[in-house]
């Protein structure tokens, strides 16, 4: 493994360190997904409606005395959940995660939707930017900012079928790292590819 020799220098961005979370924490995650599901697919009639803003009224005040600042929760930072247990990620699951690469499976969801039945195209960019953070974590490259990010949509990214997302790093240039993915579907149909530079924060840099 390429572990890089300045790895701790991490400049400005926070280190991450898994997080231990309560069993009921990926449960939370799991129903506050569906309700995003729910949120974009409903069309409810008044009382309906009331009821459901009545309760997310109540569940909002049980979560609000418990806001914590960005490196204190535990979103994003529980590695076996979907997402890392992270609401803004593609509740995706990295199955394999080495120096070779790191790969993730999941599903587009309705929350996901563009038009027509497939993903919204800002998805993917989503997908791809965190699989490449994963995946230069992954390589021993200190935890770096995406320069820049392309992806080329060679099909409909369709929701509901299994996909598996695939990352390496091609070369390591200084403070840059060039990597590059592919997103397929379980027959290994090429869906779209991607490929970034990242580059290492110098100290201090945000
Ligand atoms: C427990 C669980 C763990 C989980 C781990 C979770 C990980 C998940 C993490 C998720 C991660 C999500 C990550 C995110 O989403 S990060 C969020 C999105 N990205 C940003 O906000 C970055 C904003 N930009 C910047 O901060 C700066 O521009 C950076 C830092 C990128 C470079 O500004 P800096 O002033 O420092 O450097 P430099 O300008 O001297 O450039 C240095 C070199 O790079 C080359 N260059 C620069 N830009 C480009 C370009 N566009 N095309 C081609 N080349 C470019 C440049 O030519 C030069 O090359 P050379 O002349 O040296 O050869």
């Amino acid at each position: 493994m390429a572990v890089d020799e300045h790895y701790n220098e991490h400049g400005g961005f926070p280190k991450f360190e898994t997080a231990k979370v309560e069993p009921e924490y990926g449960e939370l995650i799991e129903a506050l997904r569906r309700v995003q599901d729910l949120a974009v697919s409903v069309d409810m009639p008044a009382d309906a409606l009331k009821a459901a803003l009545a309760q997310t009224q109540q569940l909002v005040a049980t979560m609000e005395p418990h806001v914590v600042p960005e490196r204190k929760t535990p979103a994003g930072r529980v590695p076996r959940l979907p997402g890392r247990g992270s609401l803004l990620m593609l509740p995706w699951t990295v199955e394999k995660f080495d120096a070779d690469g790191v790969r993730s499976r999941g599903v587009f969801r309705r929350f996901h939707l563009g038009g027509n039945g497939a993903a919204h195209g800002g998805t993917l960019p989503l997908l791809f930017d965190d699989l490449f953070g994963l995946t230069q974590h992954a390589y021993g490259r200190p935890i770096s900012r995406t320069a820049y990010l392309h992806v080329n949509y060679r099909k409909i990214t369709p929701l509901n079928q299994p996909l598996v997302v695939e990352g390496h790093v091609d070369k390591v240039e200084g403070r840059k790292t060039f990597i590059s993915a592919t997103l397929k579907n379980e027959d290994g149909e090429l869906i779209a590819d991607s490929d970034a530079l990242m580059v290492q924060l110098l100290p201090g840099q945000q």
